[in-house]
């Protein structure tokens, strides 16, 4: 039997999969190891990161075919403005960062990269947004799994970040994404290989993201 197309794209994504997913920096983090200068340089970057894609989600919905997926994404939208927003703020002040400096940072060149991706999908359409954005959040799903049956963290801009990404509206959100991925199985074969560069280079630049922060 053949595969869902979303596993698909996830077997096809390795070794940079297994790269995000098991990446040391999320094991560091969950073991509560992981230096306040790593994390902060990391809160940094994904504070941006999560400004650009608040904007694909907007762009997604705006293209999606259906009153149904306007819906799922609009509630995606409000969750990413809202509850996220608050943890970042509340972890910045803990990590004695300023506005002022979380507002407007210098984006590394791997989070460039990123946002050059979601501008990239955007240019063509639905399918492309969904597969940019199904696997950012599959992956912070698997990674936050794994971290979360270890002890938490007693720091709590570790601990919840593990927490928010193993909510149960998050995992039904990502189980939603992989549903709207699999039905791209019936696209034309141009479009599916598309799919599949793209969803690639995403693992790639999940992994990267991780990478550049660490020291060694
Ligand atoms: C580089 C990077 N990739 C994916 C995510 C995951 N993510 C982005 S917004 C959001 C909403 C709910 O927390 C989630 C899970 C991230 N934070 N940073």
């Amino acid at each position: 039997m053949t595969q869902p197309f979303s596993e698909q794209l996830r077997a096809a994504a390795e070794p940079w999969w297994s790269g995000a997913v098991e990446h040391r920096f999320t094991a560091q983090l969950g073991d509560d190891v992981l230096s306040d200068e790593i994390y902060s340089r990391y809160l940094l970057q994904d504070y941006a990161f999560v400004g650009t894609l608040a904007d694909h989600v907007a762009r997604t919905l705006a293209a999606a075919p259906d009153m149904a997926a306007k819906g799922v994404l609009a509630a995606f939208l409000a969750a990413l403005t809202s509850a996220e927003n608050d943890y970042f703020e509340r972890s910045f002040a803990a990590l004695g960062i300023a506005p002022d400096e979380y507002r407007a940072p210098k984006l590394n060149p791997v989070a460039q990269l990123l946002a050059r991706e979601m501008q990239d999908a955007q240019a063509c359409g639905y399918a492309d947004m969904i597969t940019v954005l199904a696997c950012a959040e599959w992956a912070y799903l698997r990674w936050a799994k794994l971290q979360a049956i270890k002890t938490p963290p007693q720091r709590f801009w570790l601990r919840e970040w593990i927490d928010i990404h193993v909510l149960p509206e998050f995992e039904q959100f990502v189980a939603w994404l992989r549903g709207q991925l699999d039905g791209f199985a019936s696209l034309d074969e141009a479009d599916r290989l598309r799919l599949h560069d793209r969803f690639t280079r995403m693992a790639w630049l999940e992994q990267a993201f991780f990478d550049v922060l660490m020291d060694d």
